[in-house]
């Protein structure tokens, strides 16, 4: 599970989409979900896509995790295809539902994805526990999912998504059911954990706060069909990289500043000097 300097996969982008189409129905009923998209997200880096309802955010995300594939176009993971790295377990996933088993405790469910894939049980055990202690469940280890609050189960469904040491988490409105206070104690958590573990992420969310703060990038997508329309480079407006933020980077010049190219670029009205830098700026 720990990732040897030997990785074949190392120097990659975790992501690389190139020239993605994907098209749903035919004739009268086509809808292109998404049309040339290009994306490349960093080992390490924190990149959202946000847009409106149906502009393909979640078709990308799926398209990415191999639950999907483009119609057109080319994607790797790592410098894999995106079926290899599903079969190499290059990446964890966390829904907008938390997705637990409710009959299996809350180690049952971290441990589930570790179990499936034969590891031991002692490994399994020593495992859970970092895990839990990574998200502060670790006095929840034997509590069922139903005894847990929307954020804690959250936070238990990034734990499983985190079991196997991936180093890309694809992630769809995560926190998208949660209560303003716990939403923002869940993405200060996330940025933490992100600090800790190294692992790019790719999130969806509907959130431009949420976007700004966590990333280092945001990608803005329009629909019909879904594209890409921009994206902006957090950090160009002075805020540090994402995994080096603390709370207080949503009281900063920089924040607000890229909150407002962001909100620009959703909303099709001019946009600062700053602002979009390119669809991929890579
Ligand atoms: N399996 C499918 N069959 C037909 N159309 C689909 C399918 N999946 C997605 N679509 C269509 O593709 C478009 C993009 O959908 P997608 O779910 O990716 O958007 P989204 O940006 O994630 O939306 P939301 O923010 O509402 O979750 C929508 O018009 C949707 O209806």
């Amino acid at each position: 599970m720990t990732h040897a300097a030997s990785d074949p996969t190392a120097g990659h982008a975790a992501i690389q989409v190139r020239g993605a189409h994907r098209v749903f129905g035919k004739g009268r009923k086509r809808v292109d979900a998404l049309s040339a998209v290009d994306l490349t997200v960093a080992a390490g880096e924190f990149v959202s896509l946000i847009g409106p309802s149906g502009c393909g955010k979640s078709t990308l995300l799926r398209l990415v995790a191999d639950l999907d594939s483009p119609t057109s176009g080319e994607i790797s993971v790592f410098g894999k295809s995106a079926r290899q790295a599903r079969l190499d377990h290059d990446y964890g996933i966390a829904f907008q539902q938390s997705g637990l088993l409710p009959w299996r405790t809350v180690a049952g469910n971290v441990e589930l994805p570790l179990k499936l894939h034969g590891i031991n049980s002692d490994v399994r055990r020593e495992r859970v526990e970092e895990l839990l202690e990574l998200v502060g469940l670790t006095d929840f280890a034997k509590s069922h999912p139903d005894q847990l609050s929307g954020g804690m189960q959250q936070r238990v469904a990034i734990a499983r998504a985190l079991a196997e040491s991936p180093r890309l988490l694809l992630m769809d409105e995560p926190f998208g059911a949660l209560d303003e206070i716990t939403r923002e104690r869940m993405q200060n958590e996330l940025v933490r954990i992100c600090a800790e573990t190294g692992a790019a992420v790719l999130f969806v969310t509907h959130s431009i706060p949420e976007a700004v703060f966590l990333s280092d990038r945001v990608v803005v997508m329009s629909p019909r069909p879904g594209r890409i329309t921009g994206v902006v480079d957090v950090r160009a407006d002075g805020m540090v990289a994402a995994h080096d933020r603390s709370a207080g980077a949503r009281e900063e010049e920089g924040f607000f500043r890229a909150v407002g190219e962001v909100r620009s670029l959703l909303h099709g009205t001019p946009e600062p000097a700053s602002a979009a830098r390119g669809v991929d700026n890579r």
